[in-house]
């Protein structure tokens, strides 16, 4: 049974802070929240995490194998050297879905996203050693089948990523409705789900129902691991193996 730790990770206050006292250089905005991204990769991919970066300000780490302590420490590193501060908000749950229900409602109970006086909640738990098992995290890696022939070196830039987008959009909202699974958009024609227990033939069904959808064709690959990095090098092999076999689905278990 898959058993998800997921993180809610929330920059405080920060629509008044790009605001204050006057609207600050958008490049200067930029730059911070994809330092920030690659700060948080590193703090939680070096423990076995993978954070997702959804809208920058807001952003999910698959954080299963970090203890609050962990937590706590990646949170003081951020304070001490950004002009922001975060909260992070920790929950587990029967899927993906339901465990960052439960992070956000903690954190919304906290207080507002832009509230002066929420600042570096760190609320939830971790999951306990002893409770650890090779089936916690079940990750799939989906890419477009042959992208580079199909839309790269035919379209124009614009035109390709708005293909890859339709193809992201339709399993983002599918793997969430039919599966309770959370799908991210990684770079390249490249989309992570983090998923509760799922089988070949579920697997099938969503890269039908995308192609169906947006006329995007997937191939997909399925880990699974008690760490996210775990699960998504497993993942990642077995993508290679769908790549060379020609199929939709290979799934590592
Ligand atoms: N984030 C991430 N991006 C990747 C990964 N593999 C490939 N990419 C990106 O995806 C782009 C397309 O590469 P491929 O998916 O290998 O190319 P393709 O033309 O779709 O060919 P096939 O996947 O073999 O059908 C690359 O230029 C990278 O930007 C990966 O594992 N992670």
């Amino acid at each position: 049974m898959t058993n998800t730790q997921l993180t809610h990770v929330q920059i405080d206050n920060y629509g008044p802070w790009t605001v204050t006292p006057e609207p600050r250089r958008e490049v200067d905005l930029q730059t911070l929240q994809s330092r920030l991204y690659a700060d948080l990769s590193q703090l939680f991919g070096n423990r076995g995490g993978y954070v997702f970066f959804t809208r920058f300000d807001n952003m999910i780490a698959v954080s299963n194998g970090l203890t609050i302590e962990d937590h706590a420490m990646i949170q003081e590193s951020v304070g001490n050297r950004y002009p922001v501060t975060m909260s992070l908000s920790v929950a587990t749950g029967t899927t993906p879905a339901a465990a960052l229900e439960t992070a956000t409602e903690q954190l919304q109970e906290a207080g507002s996203a832009q509230d002066k006086s929420r600042r570096e909640v760190l609320e939830g738990r971790h999951i306990d050693t002893e409770f650890r098992t090779d089936e916690d995290v079940q990750i799939a890696h989906f890419d477009v089948v042959d992208a580079t022939g199909k839309y790269t070196d035919k379209l124009s830039e614009f035109d390709t990523f708005i293909q890859i987008e339709q193809g992201y959009a339709a399993l983002m909202k599918y793997m969430r409705e039919a599966h309770e699974g959370l799908s991210f958009f990684v770079g390249g024609d490249n989309v992570i789900a983090v998923c509760p227990d799922m089988d070949a033939a579920d697997y099938q069904d969503v890269v039908e129902h995308v192609h169906d959808d947006v006329g995007v064709e997937l191939q997909v690959g399925v880990g699974r691991g008690s760490l996210a990095e775990e699960a998504g090098m497993a993942a990642k092999h077995a993508l290679e193996s769908s790549r060379a076999n020609g199929t939709d689905v290979e799934v590592d278990f």
